[in-house]
């Protein structure tokens, strides 16, 4: 959907959050025209999966304990016919690797996503990570195809240059704001955003809407603000204050397809 449909529509977001960023994702949420909710209760997923709107999971604290029930939230969600957007923390260390192979067995993701190294995880391709981020150097035009393909899911790969792909389309945003890498918790807001904007219907160009809306918003940020703590803020205040108009043509611009 548009922004203007968002803002009309209020979608919410059940986000089955990190403990270390669900403050902030619940702002980028607000700001943006959604609204949020927080849960990891499993007698509650029913309940909440039926007035959500979007579902995303986020695995960057998750216990390996709580897998049978993620399992179940994203099979709830299936059968709702709700979009679930998978944001898969540091998936490329081998022991968070295995409970996300289970996820992506046992349920159906529609939206992936990461930064370049945890989609470069799904692609099968080596990519530097340091924990939370990925270093490292390569294609992410074909690390974002490949993963597609392989998972089936429409990728969201986010870094100095976004990738949105199904496989066959690919969109790319090449818009370098590195002050958003710094702030912890930009990833898992735009997972939500993500979820936000496709919640009427999964499609590339409303993933690329998501990606865009951050991409603008720390365009933005950066011209009035140059270090990191404020610039959080800036984003917030930034996200809040983007319309319709200014996001479409931010669009036109900067979006190509690859
Ligand atoms: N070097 C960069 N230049 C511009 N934007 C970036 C850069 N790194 C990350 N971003 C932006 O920051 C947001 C979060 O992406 P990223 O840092 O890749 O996620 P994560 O926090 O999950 O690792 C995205 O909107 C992305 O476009
Ligand atoms: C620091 C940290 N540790 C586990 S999850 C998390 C936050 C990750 O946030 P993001 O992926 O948005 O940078
Ligand atoms: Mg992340």
């Amino acid at each position: 959907m548009d922004l203007l449909e968002l803002k009309s529509k209020t979608p919410l977001v059940f986000n089955y959050a990190n403990y270390v960023t669900p403050q902030f994702v619940a702002n980028v949420v607000n700001v943006v025209g959604g609204s949020p909710i927080m849960a990891r209760e499993i007698d509650e997923f029913n309940d909440l999966v039926a007035i959500s709107d979007a579902v995303v999971v986020n695995t960057g604290t998750w216990r390996r304990s709580e897998l049978p029930e993620t399992i179940k939230l994203i099979q709830i969600a299936n059968q709702a016919k709700k979009v679930v957007v998978l944001d898969p923390v540091a998936v490329g260390i081998p022991s968070r690797s295995v409970p996300v192979k289970a996820v992506m067995t046992d349920s159906q993701v529609n939206v992936i996503r990461g930064n370049a190294a945890e989609i470069a995880w799904f692609a099968g391709i080596d990519f530097t990570s340091h924990g939370i981020d990925a270093t490292g150097n390569g294609d992410v035009q074909k690390i974002a195809s490949l993963a597609a393909q392989k998972t089936g899911a429409i990728i969201a790969l986010s870094g100095q240059t976004d990738v949105i792909s199904d496989g066959h389309t690919t969109q790319m945003i090449a818009v370098d704001v590195p002050l958003l890498a710094t702030n912890v918790g930009t990833g898992d807001a735009l997972s939500a955003l993500v979820g936000m904007f496709n919640s009427d219907e999964v499609t590339v160009e409303n993933t690329a809407r998501a990606m865009a809306m951050m991409k603008l918003a720390g365009v933005r940020a950066s011209q009035t603000v140059k270090t990191p703590g404020y610039f959080a803020n800036q984003v917030l205040d930034e996200l809040y204050l983007i319309k319709q108009d200014e996001l479409e043509e931010f669009i036109r611009s900067e979006v190509q397809n690859g």
